[in-house]
């Protein structure tokens, strides 16, 4: 099949190691396939609910793994922060992973697809031609190229207020995770680097898999209950995708429909949209039915006045507002319709009491293009022309992707506009 050729000697040592160990392989194996680096192909017809590999629990690296005298070193840290810390800077006792060490990506594939190592300048306003500009002239317009679900950031005049970036945005959480975890490793390991480090959190932000193991406290963070898994780890993501179950057994994985020989087979990594994909695996899907955008800050800070908001509060109905291909969802409407109706109507629409009338149709609706679309699509226009015009300081991984994301992005939002009433085909 096209775009798919033979893993290489690396993989084919990992994957008779991974056998050695345990690891049931069933008809697939890895191949290097392009655009996905290296993936699980089909070797001959698969049939469904064929157990497609198993991987027993002793093979896995999980915090029980990691020495004991290892460990206690790291008083407090996250289990993602310890197992990168293992795998860095664990010596010896980390030879047993040579071979699957050797099948990972480099530290220039994260350089390429991973936000949170791009350049500086990538988070900053671009100015018309495309080059960081700290101070804008009067006449021009800001555009940042980073889409606002995973930087936080708008460039957009009415959204200002969101100029500066949000701590909750995704890739500001990412940093401050890896920030808190290597405060506390470099002061054990003095003389290695942030970059040594960064490489194997990257690692385990894109390889690893939810777990709970014995010796994970209760009160573990959920998200932080995590093991690498050998071979499973091969598995690109797709919106549709093999099942993977985890028991204290171990891990499998069950084909969930048949495939023809050379096919790439995916597992799914959750129901996530192309800008926490981008922010947490470095990629996007063409296809993802998932895809959503946030629009919660629209309806925040001085987006909206005190009281409407607390009636949105009262009746359950304050945050967690998107917009996906089939245009924004009721919570949307709900909070446009506060802004835009009266008390009366807007009890009615949220009791689903069909009772609209033009007037008050027409009212939402424009409210929601004004407040909510146009501004958006203007984020996305600008965005897509400064991307254009920069030159090669922007790896070119990068670029494409940008590029991809921002059409994306601004198809959903032009779809909107047709779904509600404000724009027509
Ligand atoms: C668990 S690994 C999968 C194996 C990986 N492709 C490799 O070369 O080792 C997850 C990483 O694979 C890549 N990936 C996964 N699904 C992808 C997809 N549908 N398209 C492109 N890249 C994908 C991303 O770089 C992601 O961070």
């Amino acid at each position: 099949m096209s775009g798919i050729s033979p893993p290489g000697a690396h993989h084919e040592n990992f994957t008779a190691w991974a056998k050695q160990q345990g690891v049931q392989v069933n008809g697939v194996g890895p191949a290097s396939i392009s655009g996905h680096g290296l993936g699980i192909v089909a070797q001959r017809r698969i049939e469904a609910g064929e157990v497609l590999c198993d991987v027993p629990a002793s093979v896995l690296l999980t915090i029980n793994t990691i020495p004991e005298s290892f460990r206690q070193l790291h008083k407090e840290i996250t289990v993602h922060g310890l197992l990168a810390s293992f795998l860095a800077f664990g010596g010896p006792d980390t030879s047993r992973y040579s071979h699957w060490k050797k099948s990972w990506p480099s530290m220039q594939d994260f350089q390429e697809s991973m936000p949170i190592l791009w350049p500086s300048f990538m988070r900053e306003t671009l100015d018309n031609d495309g080059n960081p500009n700290y101070t804008l002239g009067r006449r021009e317009y800001p555009a940042f190229i980073l889409p606002p679900a995973v930087a936080g950031r708008w460039a957009h005049y009415q959204m200002r207020e969101f100029w500066k970036i949000r701590d909750t945005a995704p890739m500001y959480r990412q940093e401050k995770k890896l920030k808190a975890d290597w405060n506390v490793v470099s002061k054990l390991f003095p003389d290695k680097t942030l970059s040594e480090y960064t490489y194997y959190w990257l690692i385990v932000n894109t390889r690893s898999f939810y777990f709970e193991v014995s010796g994970m406290k209760a009160t573990q963070n959920h998200d932080d209950r995590m093991v690498l898994c050998p071979f499973v780890d091969y598995f690109n993501h797709n919106d549709h995708g093999c099942g993977v179950y985890f028991s204290v057994k171990g891990y499998t994985v069950t084909s969930d429909r048949t495939y023809d020989i050379g096919e790439q087979i995916f597992t799914s990594y959750g129901s996530h949209s192309n800008d926490f994909l981008l922010c947490e695996y470095g990629f996007i899907l063409e296809n993802n039915r998932h895809d959503c955008l946030p629009l919660d800050d629209f309806f925040s800070g001085t987006q909206i006045n005190g009281y409407l908001k607390n009636s949105l509060e009262k009746a359950g109905y304050l945050g967690t507002y998107t917009l996906d291909s089939d245009g924004v969802c009721f919570r949307t409407q709900v909070a446009i319709r506060r802004q835009a109706l009266n008390t009366y109507h807007w009890n009615k629409f949220v009791a689903g009491v069909d009772s609209e009338d033009e007037k008050s149709r027409v009212a939402a609706a424009t409210l929601l293009q004004n407040r909510v679309l146009l501004p958006y699509e203007a984020e996305a226009e600008e965005a897509l022309q400064r991307l254009e015009k920069t030159g090669d300081a922007i790896p070119p991984g990068a670029k494409d992707t940008l590029i991809n994301r921002w059409k994306q992005i601004r198809d959903m939002i032009q779809q909107a506009l047709l779904i509600h009433g404000g724009r027509r085909a």
